[in-house]
């Protein structure tokens, strides 16, 4: 099952997003939905609403009248958390027992206008969020569907800054514009990106040889790996001793291929196996066969030190390589220690570029980037007599490193 999150503020599209992809088959869980049938007529969360927020709440049926609620939930911050308090935790058991119903094979679409506020976002295999500019939002709604200007406003002052929605965010769908442009977006995900993600996933899928292409530095690595790393983290639970950013990528300045190395550090490599489907499931499939850090042979450190257990990302749009390393390995130090080392000095990054640039034009015809990545140790092998020294210099330690 690939679970896909989907959020935004009030008023930016979710449902028309959702509606979208609920046509091309996705299964919509929808959090608004939910929220309404745990306060149906008779039962406990309409009870205690009204222990709460009083008889006034109701409609002459003895139904909620949910103006009323929100007029006096949106008011102030300790109403609305006595409110939250009340409806969540009930929101949330019904939300598991759907999911645990929904078929192996689907891709579900969880729409949660709270998904960020709730720091939901590492339980998804990836993160939609729909915006669009406050006023626009504010004005569908009340031309719309017959809100008040307050009432939106107060909602939006409740909710997640777009900041906040943006470094949750996998994807981004601005909905300032026509319907049209944003349902065009939303056909090319579920084809381009959640289709192909759902069945790598599902059927552990190799992934594809690439060529060696190298990018200048993206400002987006860094927030991407993070969103990565936390669900490293919620996949591995408590055998995640630590896990990092790692390689070129996490190196602000260095050009590099457009593939985030993670490394997720374990006890043992006993641990990194209990975990391994876990982390496939989470959208990091384990690779077959067995894997080594270089030098193959193990050099003179005992040889299962320097075993490793490899997994690489699902999403067909971002490249993640996941090495999971015990902390008692050399090479899980080295990797920390050459990123810093690089971090540090300007130098070798514009050096260590210049390499990268002249070996991927050397094997841009290989289809493969084995060859490249062969040459490549060479220097970086210098580099890490080199970072060793500078570690000396400095005291350096792997609890510096973060
Ligand atoms: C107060 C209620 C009765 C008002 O009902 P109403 O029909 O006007 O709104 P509806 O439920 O359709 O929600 C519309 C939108 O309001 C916003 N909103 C709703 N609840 C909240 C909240 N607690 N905090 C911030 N925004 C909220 C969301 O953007 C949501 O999509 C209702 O919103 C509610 O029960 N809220 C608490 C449950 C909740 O937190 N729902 C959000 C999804 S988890
Ligand atoms: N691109 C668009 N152009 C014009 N109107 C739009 C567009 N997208 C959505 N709308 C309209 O704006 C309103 C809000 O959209 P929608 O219901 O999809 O938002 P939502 O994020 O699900 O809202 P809520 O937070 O209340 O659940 C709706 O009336 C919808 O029909």
């Amino acid at each position: 099952m690939l679970r896909v999150g989907l959020t935004g503020g009030i008023g930016a599209g979710k449902s028309t997003v959702a509606a979208r992809l609920a046509e091309h088959g996705a299964v919509l869980i929808d959090a608004d939905r939910i929220a309404r049938e745990v306060v149906e007529p008779g039962t406990e969360g309409l009870a205690e609403l009204v222990a709460a927020f009083g008889h006034g709440i109701l409609d002459a049926e003895g139904a909620l009248d949910r103006p009323a609620l929100a007029a006096r939930a949106f008011g102030d911050d300790e109403s609305r958390l006595r409110l939250n308090a009340i409806m969540h935790p009930r929101i949330r058991d019904r939300t598991v027992e759907l999911m645990a119903a929904v078929a192996p094979d689907a891709i579900v679409v969880h729409d949660v206008p709270l998904l960020v506020e709730g720091g939901m976002a590492p339980n998804y295999h990836l993160v939609l969020v729909v915006d669009a500019a406050e006023d626009v939002r504010v004005r569908r709604l009340t031309e719309s569907r017959g809100m008040s200007e307050q009432d939106a406003r107060a909602r939006i002052a409740a909710q997640a800054s777009p900041e906040q929605r943006r470094a949750a965010a996998d994807v981004w769908l601005d909905n300032s514009g026509s319907r049209d442009i944003v349902l065009a977006q939303v056909d090319e995900l579920w084809a381009d990106r959640l289709v192909p993600f759902e069945a790598a996933v599902r059927l552990r899928k190799p992934r594809k040889p690439r060529s060696p292409e190298i990018s200048p530095y993206d400002e987006t690595w860094p927030a991407q790996a993070e969103r990565a790393l936390a669900r490293v983290r919620l996949a591995a639970g408590e055998r995640s001793v630590r896990a990092d950013h790692i390689g070129s990528t996490a190196v602000p300045g260095l050009a590099a291929k457009d593939v985030l190395d993670l490394q997720l550090t374990v006890s043992t490599l006993d641990d990194a196996d209990a975990i391994a489907d876990a982390l496939s499931d989470a959208g990091f499939v384990r690779a077959q066969g067995h894997w080594f850090d270089y030098p193959q042979d193990g050099g003179a450190a005992p040889e299962q030190l320097w075993h490793k257990r490899f997994h690489y990302g699902a999403d067909p749009a971002t490249m993640v390589n996941l090495h999971v390393r015990s902390a008692r390995g050399p090479a899980w130090r080295l990797a920390l220690l050459f990123r810093d080392w690089l971090r540090a000095n300007p130098d070798e990054v514009a050096a260590y570029t210049e390499v990268k640039h002249r070996l991927a034009r050397a094997h841009s015809g290989d289809g493969t980037v084995e060859h490249y990545a062969e040459e490549k140790q060479a220097w970086v092998d210098a580099g890490f007599v080199r970072a060793e020294v500078w570690a000396s210099r400095t005291g350096w330690t792997v609890e510096d490193a973060s």
